[in-house]
């Protein structure tokens, strides 16, 4: 199944100080969905926010809201992100305890259920949640931070997630370090959506983020 590329900017690297002009800025400047980094000091080494500032940013946009959640152990909290309005919940491989029990109950709760794996977690993790999937997020960058280095070995592993996937509807997502020069390495592999966060937001402005996603968009629809 072919599903459109989409450009899902992590503000992350946004101006925390005005988060919701700044989603309501990058989603005018054409982002398709909007990428939330929710750190907990434990499985990754930063801290970012919870779900009370998702929910506070919801009024903002109607656009997806894709939670990439870096806690463990991530159960407790679906519930509550959930109800802030996250579209899309996405729990680590490696925080467990029970990742097939964390992908029934975000199904439970109503919402498009993810699995994502560090770069170096093979891609066999996910043989038997395949059918519980929704998306698979491929990190490419070591988890925590952003303006890492794209890890070139990771084009070897979309590649094969994307035989895994076959005729499945499950959409595949890169993170870090996706930039012009490597947004056609991972589309030409399998990727789809496309989450980043320097490369976008280092402008300032919904002119420059446009002009950003742009230069993104551009080389992702060539490399398919
Ligand atoms: O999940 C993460 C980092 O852990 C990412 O979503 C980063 O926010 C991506 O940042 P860039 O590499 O695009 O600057
Ligand atoms: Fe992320």
């Amino acid at each position: 199944m072919t599903h459109p590329i989409r450009i899902a900017p992590s503000i992350l690297a946004a101006n925390f100080s005005k988060l919701g002009q700044e989603v309501r800025d990058v989603v005018d400047a054409g982002a398709d969905w909007i990428h939330l980094d929710v750190m907990d000091g434990h499985f990754v080494p930063n801290i970012t926010f919870g779900p009370d500032v998702i929910k506070s940013l919801r009024s903002y946009t109607d656009a997806t809201f894709d939670c990439h959640l870096m806690i463990a152990p991530a159960d407790s909290f679906l519930e509550a992100f959930a109800k802030a309005g996250c579209d899309i919940l996405t729990v680590h491989a490696e925080a467990g305890p029970h990742l097939h029990r964390s992908l029934q109950t975000v199904k439970a709760l109503g919402k498009k259920a993810g699995v994502s794996l560090n770069p170096a977690t093979p891609e066999s993790a996910l043989e038997y949640v395949l059918d519980s999937l929704d998306l698979i997020l491929v990190m490419t960058v070591n988890p925590g931070f952003g303006g890492q280095k794209f890890i070139s070995v990771m084009e070897e592993k979309i590649r094969r997630i994307k035989a895994m996937v076959g005729d499945r509807p499950i959409e595949i997502e890169v993170d870090g370090g996706i930039a012009p020069e490597t947004a056609g390495v991972v589309t030409g592999a399998g990727a789809n959506v496309l989450v980043a966060g320097s490369a976008i937001f280092k402008g300032g402005s919904v002119e420059a983020y446009r002009a950003a996603i742009e230069a993104i968009r551009t080389p992702a629809e060539k490399g398919r």
